[in-house]
């Protein structure tokens, strides 16, 4: 690799049309033999530092049908993201569990999320303005339910010892997402608080991702899962449920309110109902809901609204818990870090809410500590793309001459996330968790030099690229931001003295420790 990549294209004779190196191939279960022998799911992060070791910045991968042109360089992946049309392959059409759940229950406004055409476009552009771009309007509430979670956690997991720590992220990662979603916070945190059926829900949600997971990830499962996609179905009928039935309760109210706003505005503003719609938003939904948001907007109808739920809950929970779980074991297993950051905590926030942007933007340590973890513990070990159409993928310069790879419309692209941010060339003491690295001062030293390539936007979050990226990923990384300030603020999180001390990344339908060690919370001094 070289900075400052020359981009040659096709026309250029010395770009040689080339074919990845791949392990030695077999028909219809293709590379898996290779797969098993290096590990399979359960060694996944190594394995593709162990090929890229191996093969260097592009190689390719085929399991049980399905064929994965992995690369190492985010500028040579960009291509693909500067390809896409107008509707590019979201990745939530291969999560098989989802569609045909949806295809069964006839969830046409939720199927509509993860397809592709014109009416992903609409759906996503109703969904846009009160996720994706309305999010900082959601920091208040996620503070106020990240102060209740870190108000108890102290007790829920030290002192009554009633869930292990990983455990009570998931249910964070769950208070405060049903509180973006309808307002109030489910507090499955608070064990003296949590109805029965609120933790079944969480329980529901879980077990179904992590099925989906083992179906998706697990090329042995595919072939013999059959009953876990009962366990799926059981699972996904309950959330789903529950999910459809609060939202649909929010929704109904948040109209109900609207209409007697209008109507008693209607009165004093001399029937002028837009006078009236805005002064009800105004009064009554000073800072509203998610789903009162889309009530107000008034593109889709309250059914739709409700159907929504169990998509979002599914895509936004877990997804954030396991991101979390990762950053919270780094600064557990890493004191130092954690003292810098709490030192930094208080200097900037001094015991107050991380509420805002502008508080956000100064906390550069809390910044660097969630981008080193994602470095050096990513939940996902790759970033894939499906193609819509061919594409010719040049890679630029490796050994002297540049290599041009001629994809089919089908196949997923991959950008190696364990490849170039593992290798002792571009990042010194690459499997230690250095938070310092990713301060600006150190991302102003390496511009020029070959290590700047980790500074590329495509390793820097789990959110994917292009115009599938994740429609939650602002409020996600609020979340994530707010709750840590929060806890770590309050709480010294450390590794239980009698917990496990290895662990290994173990593949669900994102990476987690494995076993994941316990951890003590004590009131920080
Ligand atoms: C840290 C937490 C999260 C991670 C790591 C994550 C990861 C991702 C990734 C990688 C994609 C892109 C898939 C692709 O390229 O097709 C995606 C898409 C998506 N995410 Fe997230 N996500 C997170 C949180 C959330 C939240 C909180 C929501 C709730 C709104 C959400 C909803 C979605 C949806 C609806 C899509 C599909 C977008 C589309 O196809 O247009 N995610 N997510």
């Amino acid at each position: 690799f070289q900075t400052g990549l020359p981009q040659p294209h096709l026309a250029n004779p010395k770009i040689i049309p080339s074919t990845p190196p791949t392990p030695l191939k077999f028909p219809i279960i293709g590379t898996l033999p290779d797969f098993l022998l290096r590990g399979g799911v359960d060694s996944l992060s190594q394995i593709y530092t162990d090929m890229y070791n191996e093969y260097g910045s592009v190689f390719s991968l085929s399991l049980m049908g399905s064929d994965q042109f992995v690369l190492a360089d985010p500028r040579v992946f960009d291509q693909v993201v500067r390809s896409e049309s107008r509707y590019p392959i979201g990745g939530g059409e291969d999560v098989a569990t989802f569609t045909q759940f949806y295809d069964a229950n006839n969830l046409t406004v939720a199927k509509k999320g993860s397809s592709r055409g014109e009416d992903w476009k609409e759906w996503r552009s109703a969904m846009d303005p009160d996720m994706y771009k309305a999010w900082e309007s959601y920091m208040p509430t996620i503070a106020e339910v990240a102060r209740k979670i870190s108000s108890v956690a102290g007790r829920e997991v030290s002192e009554a010892k009633n869930i292990e720590f990983v455990d009570f992220l998931s249910r964070a990662a769950f208070d405060m997402f049903t509180a973006v979603m309808v307002g109030q916070s489910l507090q499955t945190t608070d064990n003296s608080v949590a109805s029965p059926e609120d933790i079944e829900f969480v329980k529901a949600t879980q077990a179904a991702f992590d099925v989906t997971g083992r179906l998706l990830s697990n090329p042995l499962d595919k072939l013999f899962g059959g009953d876990l996609y009962s366990e799926f179905n059981v699972n996904m009928e309950k959330t789903y449920r529950f999910a459809n039935k609060m939202n649909k309760e929010a929704a109904d109210q948040a109209l109900q309110l609207q209409q007697e706003t209008v109507t008693t505005n209607d009165e004093s503003e001399g029937k002028c109902p837009i006078k009236g719609m805005q002064n009800a938003i105004k009064t009554k939904f000073s800072n509203p809901s998610f789903v009162e948001r889309l009530v107000h907007r008034g593109q889709l109808s309250n059914d739709e609204i409700a159907e929504i739920a169990a998509p979002l809950l599914m895509a936004g929970v877990d997804t954030t818990a396991y991101v979390m779980s990762w950053l919270y074991l780094n600064l557990a297993s890493n004191p130092d870090a954690q003292a810098k950051l709490a030192a930094e905590l208080k200097s900037v926030l001094n015991g107050a809410d991380l509420t805002t942007k502008e508080q956000m933007d100064s906390l550069p340590y809390l910044k660097a500590c969630i981008r080193e973890s994602h470095r050096l513990t990513p939940a996902t070990v790759v970033v894939v793309k499906r193609l819509e159409k061919d594409i010719d993928i040049v890679v630029p310069n490796v050994d002297g001459i540049s290599r041009s790879y001629h994809i089919e419309a089908g196949n997923r692209i991959c950008l190696n996330l364990r490849g170039i941010p593992m290798d002792p060339k571009y990042v010194t003491n690459p499997t230690l968790f250095q938070p310092e690295r990713f301060l600006p001062s150190a991302i102003q030293e390496r511009k020029g030099t070959p290590s700047e390539i980790m500074d590329h936007p495509a390793f820097s979050d789990p959110f994917g690229r292009g115009k599938r990226r994740c429609l939650g990923s602002n409020v996600a990384t609020a979340e994530i931001m707010i709750l840590a300030a929060r806890l770590f603020q309050d709480w010294e999180i450390t590794l239980s003295k009698d917990s496990v001390k290895e662990w290994k990344a173990s593949q669900k339908l994102m990476l987690k420790a494995d076993p994941y060690p316990s951890m003590d919370v004590v009131r920080r001094m």
